[in-house]
């Protein structure tokens, strides 16, 4: 006899997917390991999805994933698939993100009408947006561009810019959630990271379970890179004290350098803090290293202090730097 694993989803196009991906990784992991499951689907609704108010004024509030955690400690559902970038970065008591699978890209991507890239757009255009830090960005690499603040799921802010009615020249979404809904051929460029740093933990989907419980599968769905970095940009953005909501970009890279004796396990994390009109831009990155126990792996429990090490230094330094007086970080 099999057990039955009851996977917690928003109702969103995007999270469907999402959650459909993990759903099937699970279901396959847990075969190999010789303990099949029974999985079943339960659709959430939560605040997030149901309110008009701006991103911008919900902060890192956490409104899509209250209802999914409650969910979880009711006992309604076993599984929480978030995406890490929506879920506040203060612990959750007697929940744990027990798996972060291998990270989507992390980067934001223009979709813009006519093939056109940032550089490619006419003096004033009008680019859709949501985010503060998207704005913040755009705004710093093009001054003269407008930013739109849009809302809605990934189809509606594509046919702001792609639809019969659209009203805007371009939008900015991230490469991820496009990529998971088979949307990737839309994109007219991946902004690289040199002008736009994505939120931190974009790209990567934590899978949560109450703290001790016992899902067959689901330790192999974990990735280290991703943990890894994901735990420096949200260690980060935790030090910071700043909301998901803030004009704040993370991105961290990992890698695993040399060989033999001189094998290093490395990340590397830059952060921006931008005003939210553009006009003042602060950028910094830092590194840190690791050893390596061989054949390229490392301790991963070790690797992960580390991370969240490396993010806090980091949030310290822009501090440091003035990084408060340059945005609003709550
Ligand atoms: N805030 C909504 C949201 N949450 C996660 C993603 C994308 C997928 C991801 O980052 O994993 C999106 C859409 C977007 O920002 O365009």
């Amino acid at each position: 006899m099999s057990s039955v694993i009851r996977v917690g989803t928003r109702a969103s196009e995007l999270a469907r997917t999402q959650t459909g991906h993990v759903t099937d990784a699970l279901g396959v992991a847990a075969s190999a390991a010789g303990t099949p499951v029974e999985l079943e689907t339960v659709h959430v609704t939560t605040e997030g999805d149901t309110t008009r108010a701006s991103l911008s004024q919900l902060g890192g509030t956490g409104v899509f994933v209250a209802a999914l955690r409650d969910a979880l400690l009711d006992g309604r559902i076993d599984v929480a698939v978030h995406s890490l970038k929506d879920l506040p970065t203060a612990p959750a008591p007697g929940l744990t993100i027990a798996a972060m699978p291998p990270r989507e890209s992390p980067f934001d991507a223009l979709v813009a009408r006519d093939g056109l890239t940032l550089a490619g757009l006419p003096r004033g255009a009008r680019v859709g947006t949501g985010s503060p830090r998207r704005r913040a960005q755009l705004l710093a690499a093009r001054p003269d561009l407008e930013a739109v603040d849009i809302r809605g799921n990934v189809g509606t802010r594509v046919a702001r810019a792609l639809g019969p009615d659209a009203d805007l020249d371009a939008v900015v979404l991230a490469a991820a959630g496009l990529a998971r809904i088979g949307r990737s051929a839309l994109v007219t460029e991946v902004l690289d990271p040199s002008v736009m740093l994505p939120a931190p933990g974009q790209g990567v989907l934590g899978v949560e379970t109450r703290t001790g419980a016992v899902v067959p599968g689901l330790d192999a769905l974990d990735h280290a890179p991703s943990r890894l970095a994901a735990t420096a940009e949200r260690a980060l953005l935790a030090r910071l004290e700043a909301g998901c909501a803030a004009p704040v970009g993370a991105l961290a890279s990992v890698s695993v350098t040399g060989s033999g004796p001189d094998a290093r396990m490395r990340i590397d994390l830059d952060v921006v803090v931008a005003a939210l009109d553009g006009t003042r831009v602060l950028r910094h990155g830092a590194s840190s290293s690791g050893p390596v126990i061989g054949a390229g792996t490392y301790d991963v429990a070790d690797a992960v202090e580390g991370a969240a090490s490396l993010g806090i230094n980091l949030a310290e330094i822009v501090l440091e730097m003035g990084a408060a007086d340059i945005a609003p970080l709550r």
